[in-house]
């Protein structure tokens, strides 16, 4: 038995002498220990590292696949086996396994793997690897580039970096827009491990003076296909070509599409393929459980109303196409509240809120995230119950990273695909040439809540919500309109004017496209081998709108590719999923912070959105849609480039093609700018007046009073001008303010009339008064003649009296031509003197002027005594 039986001699006993030796070979190993220890210790750290290294790397080659479950397996460096020990990463999974041997050799890899896999950790182990061999420091400058599709993914493998090279001495850094351009320039050159996304990096390349990558040593690409769909491929390449030739490549995703496999061959060399689950009977997770239901467009909101109160207590992501469908439901959801919280990411939120979303989603245990494809790819919210996919995706591929957002590493979860009955077939058909098991399910109609009624007095109350369904809509219809796979998306077949009702509208808003559409006859005919009937087949684009969205597209490419304004990713913040209304308010300010920081935001900054990208290319059908709502987010996504069947290629030379017609720049007229300022619903500043009587008076913008408020009601429900019927209106407002205006000036002379009869009235009382005046002096002037017989001494002076008389005489003129100034009465004739009549003065003038001189029939010197014998005795 082992090793006593071997000490033993023939007898059975201990053998002293192999007993001695045994002991003697376990002193001498120990003493050879301690001897190198004792050397070690000696020597300078970094030796003892670089050897260590060395050792390592010599291990690099003895890696075999099959005998390694657990990270320590590998040959690698203490720290960061510690970083994975302390994270709790211990066992390694399948792609792990595969992957990290092979970079760890320094061989370019393209890695793909199921959904939740643990790609994340196959490129960091080896990123870290790398660097440590290299002994890498911050003097070092740029070691390893991460590039991932979006912000939050990019965010993730950064948190993630940290977490498990926490031990190591490496700085790394994230660079994903949304900041300041010049606050990262100062820091990106100390960074050795940069996680960005391609925009952001291809920017500061351009832009930043002391960025530079000569010394990278690995380059990885996360979710490249996605990368690539986004319309990155040309960034891609133009970083690339900034890279230098001599490098490492990883390149990782769940799917694999041909232009990955374009980008492998442009990107990597001589890689290894390493797809794990190839030979697996499913591309999803055996842990996630996938079913479908059909139904009709208007009845997906009361559907997903009715779910989610039957799913309180879960944690849910639902997917839509477009960031206005997620803006919309998002309030509506919020106001019906349906007893959980609720959470929006999109596009179109500031990079803060996104990261404010991400974050709170990650820590609820019950909650809703209604998102764009921006959630879609890679992103690690832990423990997600469901992933329901409110729209259709775009094909299988995206079905399977929406789904994979749930049940991931080794936990359980369930998808739900809404699917219409238009696209059951198509779809249905494409996920199981993918190896997607679904299932249908019904929905049980006495559990179905129908909210429609809600949403009418929702959007009844509330113009702004009214706009936002409007544009929900519009953005929709668009984004089937604008799909690819024609078999699936066919608008033609679509319920639009139920579908406006079902999101509270009256009245379907105009889509110009589609008018466009059904006027055109259709295209290709095609002849049904069953009833011999002429169907028309799914709408396909005219030459006209595909040379229009060349040259939109080539335009955008080469602003792009200036350095312009980048069309990519107006990214959004979350909304926060709580259902007040303070949170509705934030994030109205927010997305007009966001439309103004995107003003200011540099071309490169971010990273596409799949529903962005969706409605991008409608930028020239409805181009003013929009328009309104920050421009160029939408534009760049995924295969839109793909969407007419052009190739980028086409793209890279837009100035040697002949202008077609389409592309030559539309003026902008007046009405197309009303209609930007109508379909953005600016609210114009309102100065409003009062009345004495306290009634408001509105004066700016002027009130439209000639036309009824239904009228307006109908004209904004349709949601477009309709220039007869604004010229009709116009005219009707002309007469109207004629009116007004003849009112007010007979109103004018009315007043003025009234004050001159005042006038006259009053001056009229005063001469009456004065007359009154004179003529009692004039009595009591003859009553005391009377009384006290004639005193001449009492007599005025009759020259004084005629110069003073002249002079108020002129007084009273002056008064009276004043008082006929302010009366407005500048003839003056005789009889208005008459009627005005004789002042007081002129009156005792007069008077005096009438007095004969006494005739005593005495001589002048008679006279004389005579007074003065009067006068004395008087006295
Ligand atoms: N070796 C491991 N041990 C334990 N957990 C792991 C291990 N590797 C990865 N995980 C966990 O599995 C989850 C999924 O990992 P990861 O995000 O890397 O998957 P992925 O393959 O990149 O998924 P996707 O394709 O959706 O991007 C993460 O929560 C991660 O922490």
């Amino acid at each position: 038995m082992g090793k006593t039986a071997d000490c033993r001699g023939p007898e059975g006993r201990p053998d002293p002498v192999r007993s001695f030796n045994r002991w003697k070979k376990k002193h001498s190993h120990k003493q050879s220990q301690k001897k190198q220890l004792r050397k070690q210790l000696k020597k300078p750290e970094w030796q003892v590292e670089r050897e260590s290294i060395s050792r390592l790397m010599q291990n690099y080659e003895k890696i075999n696949v099959n005998e390694i479950t657990r990270f320590s397996d590998f040959p690698l460096s203490k720290k960061t086996l510690k970083g994975l020990q302390e994270a709790q990463y211990r066992l390694v999974t399948e792609i792990q396994k595969q992957t990290i041997g092979l970079a760890l050799q320094g061989k370019d890899v393209l890695g793909a793997a199921k959904t939740g896999s643990g790609k994340t950790l196959a490129f960091l182990v080896p990123v870290l690897e790398a660097l440590y061999r290299l002994q890498w420091t911050s003097t070092d400058g740029l070691g390893v580039l991460i590039i991932s599709p979006t912000r939050e993914l990019a965010y993730q493998t950064f948190e993630v970096l940290r977490k498990v090279g926490k031990n190591h001495d490496f700085s790394a850094g994230l660079i994903i827009g949304g900041k300041d351009l010049k606050h990262e320039a100062e820091r990106i050159n100390n960074i050795n491990i940069l996680v960005c996304t391609p925009g952001r990096l291809l920017q500061h390349m351009d832009e930043t003076i002391c960025f530079h990558a000569t010394n990278l040593q690995m380059l990885v690409l996360d979710e490249a296909d996605r990368i690539l769909d986004m319309g990155f491929a040309d960034t891609m390449n133009a970083i690339i070509e900034n890279l230098p030739k001599k490098r490492q490549t990883l390149l990782f995703s769940a799917t694999q599409t041909k232009s990955v496999k374009d980008l492998a061959r442009l990107s990597l060399k001589n890689p290894e393929y390493v797809w794990v689950h190839e030979k697996a009977k499913y591309s999803t997770p055996a842990t996630l459980e996938q079913n479908y239901i059909v139904c009709e467009l208007q009845q997906k909101i009361s559907v997903l109303y009715s779910f989610l109160r039957s799913h309180l207590k879960k944690k849910s992501i639902v997917f839509f196409s477009s960031c206005k469908e997620v803006q919309y439901l998002y309030r509506v959801f919020c106001r019906l509240r349906p007893g959980i919280s609720i959470l929006a990411l999109h596009g179109r939120q500031q990079q803060m809120r996104r990261m404010e979303v991400y974050n709170e989603f990650v820590r609820k245990k019950a909650a809703v995230l209604f998102a764009t494809d921006i959630a879609a790819r890679g992103l690690d919210f832990p423990a997600v119950n469901w992933v329901l996919q409110f729209d259709c995706p775009e094909d299988a591929n995206t079905y399977i990273h929406r789904a994979g957002r749930t049940a991931r590493y080794k936990e359980d979860g369930e998808a739900l695909l809404i699917l219409l009955p238009s696209e059951e077939k198509g779809m249905v058909q494409q996920l199981l040439q993918k190896k997607v098991p679904v299932k249908e399910i019904r929905i049980n109609p006495e559990k179905l809540i129908d909210v429609q009624k809600k949403l009418e007095s929702f959007l009844a109350q509330d113009q702004d919500l009214k706009g936002r369904a409007q544009r929900c809509f519009v953005s929709y219809i668009r984004s089937v309109y604008l799909m690819k796979d024609k078999e699936i998306f066919d608008v033609s077949k679509l319920p639009i004017p139920e579908y406006a009702l079902s999101l509270g509208l009256a009245v379907a808003p105009r889509v110009r496209f589609l008018q466009k559409m059904q006027k055109q006859p259709p295209k290709e005919l095609v002849v049904s081998q069953d009833h011999k009937q002429i169907e028309p087949r799914a709408p396909s684009l005219t030459n006209d709108e595909v040379e229009e969205f060349r040259a939109y597209f080539n335009e955008k490419m080469s602003i792009l590719q200036k350095g312009g304004k980048r069309p990519e990713e107006t990214e959004c913040t979350p909304g926060k999923g709580i259902s007040d209304e303070e949170e509705e308010e934030k994030e109205d300010e927010e997305e007009m912070e966001e439309k103004l920081a995107k003003a200011k935001e540099s071309p490169l900054q971010s990273v596409p959105s799949t529903g962005e990208s969706k409605e991008a290319p409608g930028q020239f059908l409805d181009r003013d849609e929009d328009e309104d709502d920050g421009h160029d987010a939408d534009f760049f996504t995924v295969k839109r480039h793909n969407v007419f069947g052009l190739d980028l290629k086409e793209n890279k030379t837009p100035q040697k093609k002949e202008p077609s017609k389409s592309s030559v720049k539309k003026k902008v007229t007046k009405v197309a700018e009303a209609k930007k300022v109508m379909k953005r619903n600016f609210k114009v500043n309102k100065k409003i007046t009062f009345t004495e009587e306290g009634e408001s008076v509105q004066q700016w913008p002027q009130m439209q009073k000639s036309v009824s408020k239904d009228a307006e009601e109908e004209e904004d429900s349709t949601g477009g001008i309709n220039l007869d019927k604004a010229k009709e209106r116009l005219q009707e407002e002309d007469k109207f303010d004629k009116e007004e205006y003849r009112k007010k000036i007979r109103a004018k002379h009315r007043e003025k009339r009234l004050k001159e009869r005042e006038a006259r009235r009053e001056a009229s009382k005063r001469q009456a008064k004065a007359r009154d005046e004179e003529e009692a002096f004039l009595d009591w002037s003859d009553d005391d003649d009377d009384d006290d017989g004639f005193d001449p001494s009492t007599l005025p002076d009759p020259d004084k009296y005629r110069s003073s008389a002249e002079s108020d005489s002129d007084d009273t003129e002056n008064k009276i031509s004043d008082t006929k100034k302010k009366q407005g009465m500048r003839k003056r004739n005789n009889s208005e003197v008459e009627d005005v009549g004789p002042t007081s003065r002129n009156r005792k003038k007069a008077k005096w002027e009438t007095l004969e001189p006494l005739d005593t029939g005495l001589s002048l010197a008679e006279d004389e005594e005579l007074v003065l014998h009067l006068l004395k005795s008087q006295s």
